[in-house]
């Protein structure tokens, strides 16, 4: 009896600590930002299984409660939503606040603790080591990489030209994991000519499993995980993954030791990084790495391109553009092989993709968990707090971009800078985005290379796209369009 009185008491303690860690101090501080309606315990959970999409529920808080909005997604995680443009820079230019949220955990088992996982030291160490393998320099050795399976792109959407509806994703999804692949490793795993190679197949599968357990209620918990499908799907998928990377890594590695490194003239990310590291990272942790760059630098592009190329071929006067622009560049040698000076000149692409990434910013939104009490507004934004910046209200804030909703690329040819934090879909501060002038490059690459060969227009019937939140933002129903070849000196 006196054991059980003990364990009573005991637990009481152990519930008051955690209510007064997590509710009391969360409510106290907090109590003057607006909350939804919400149950008890459960908070705001409900409102996520609803069917309604992460993405239009977050909306919907933004819309009825202002830019800075308290939600409770489970009985004692609290987060502040926000768009608010203090805040955003309150927390993304504070050298201190790097701590990633509980979120990226189902990461973990694929990423380990890479770059984009890790915390602290060991993400510090790691910063400083990778960082010069991104120096705008190097990456010119990728130009090649992008022209190559850009020019595969156009010829496997060659097989559907006049198509009335050709739903562009799928293509470009293996182009960019064929680029990614070949800049990160130095090897060819030529998705999109064999897109059911063990390796591709497993990075598909994996990405499935995240997504369904990221938005899932009870997949989220990893005791009922353990007992599903998707988990063996999952074990499956990593183990080939894993051991791919951990094979092109042993044999890199022999290669550097045997001299031949020295002699190779375009290196990519992983040789780069062995020849950087000198003892500093074990070999597991540069395979975090080299897997992060993978699902780092994958969806990320592709979802990117086919939004631009919808953007595209709904507003032929864009294109039109661009397809100027390309002229004046390659003038009537459209099939040469574009070099980084051509992409460095394609200003107006530029635009294109940056007013892509405004409206459809790959990371809707990103989250901050923040490891000691900061002060803010007048208030204090307590230790423990989870702050969810959400990208895609921001970006869509008519204070910072008139007329919103408009696809608008010459608004970045007048776009300051004088409010860094209104656009800012690679993050911004000292955890912000670490590829991304590949990706720009990237992108103007594969883009350009699509421009010049096809005349892009709307699907038959016209495609309404249905934009949600997964692992990125992406299109739910497909990115259709149609593929007109262009004749070669066609001005228009
Ligand atoms: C359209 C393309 C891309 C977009 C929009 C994008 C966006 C972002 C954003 C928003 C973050 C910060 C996430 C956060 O704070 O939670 C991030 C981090 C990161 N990205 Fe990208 N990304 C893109 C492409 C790439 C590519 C191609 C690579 C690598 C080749 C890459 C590598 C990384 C890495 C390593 C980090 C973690 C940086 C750190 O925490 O220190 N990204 N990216």
């Amino acid at each position: 009896m006196e054991i059980l009185f003990t364990l009573f008491i005991l637990l009481l303690c152990l519930l008051l600590y955690f209510y007064n860690k997590y509710v009391y101090i969360f409510d106290k501080n907090l109590k003057d930002y607006p909350a939804p309606p919400q149950v008890p315990i459960l908070g705001h959970t409900l409102d996520f299984v609803s069917g309604k999409g992460f993405l239009d529920v977050l909306l919907s808080y933004t819309h009825k409660y202002g830019d800075i909005v308290r939600i409770r997604p489970g009985p004692i995680r609290q987060l502040l939503l926000t768009s608010n443009y203090k805040l955003f820079e309150a927390v993304l230019s504070n050298a201190k606040i790097t701590k990633k949220s509980a979120d990226y955990k189902f990461f973990h088992r694929w990423l380990g603790t890479g770059l984009l996982t890790s915390d602290g030291a060991k993400w510090k160490k790691h910063r400083q080591i990778i960082t010069p393998t991104f120096h705008f320099q190097i990456l010119e050795n990728f130009v090649d990489v992008f022209e190559k399976n850009g020019k595969i792109l156009t010829k496997q959407l060659e097989k559907h030209l006049n198509e009335d509806s050709v739903n562009v994703y799928g293509f470009v999804n293996l182009c960019a994991l064929d680029i990614i692949c070949e800049a990160a490793m130095g090897t060819s795993v030529k998705a999109q000519e064999n897109m059911n190679s063990e390796y591709v197949r497993s990075v598909k599968d994996l990405l499935d499993t995240l997504m369904g357990r990221i938005f899932s209620p009870y997949k989220m918990i990893d005791f009922i995980y353990f007992f599903t499908e998707d988990y063996k799907k999952e074990m499956k998928a990593l183990q080939v993954i894993h051991s791919y990377t951990r094979n092109v890594i042993k044999s890199r590695q022999a290669a550097i030791n045997s001299g031949e490194f020295e002699q190779k003239t375009k290196k990519n990310f992983l040789d780069l990084l062995l020849a950087a590291n000198e003892q500093q990272m074990t070999l597991e942790e540069i395979r975090e790495e080299v897997d992060t760059f993978m699902f780092a630098g994958h969806d990320t592009t592709a979802s990117t391109i086919s939004f631009a190329l919808f953007c595209l071929a709904n507003h032929p006067d864009e294109q039109a553009r661009v397809y100027r622009e390309q002229k004046d560049i390659f003038g009537d040698d459209f099939k040469r092989a574009v070099t980084f000076q051509d992409l460095k000149k394609m200003k107006y692409l530029e635009y294109v993709i940056k007013e892509t990434l405004r409206l459809y910013p790959v990371g809707p939104f990103f989250s901050r968990e923040l490891d000691k009490d900061v002060p803010f507004a007048g208030k204090v934004l307590p230790k423990g707090l989870t702050i969810t910046l959400f990208i895609y209200a921001m970006h869509r804030n008519p204070e910072y971009f008139p007329d919103p909703e408009k696809f608008n690329p010459s608004r970045f040819e007048t776009f300051d800078g004088k409010m860094p934090f209104a656009f800012v879909p690679f993050g911004a501060g000292p955890r912000n985005c670490l590829g991304q002038k590949f990706a720009m490059l990237e992108m103007l690459s594969v883009v350009s290379r699509v421009v010049r060969t096809y005349k892009i227009l709307p699907s038959i019937p016209r495609h309404e796209i249905n934009v949600a939140a997964q692992v990125v933002l992406i299109s739910t129903n497909g990115m259709r369009m149609r593929f007109e070849k262009r004749s070669e000196f066609s001005r228009k």
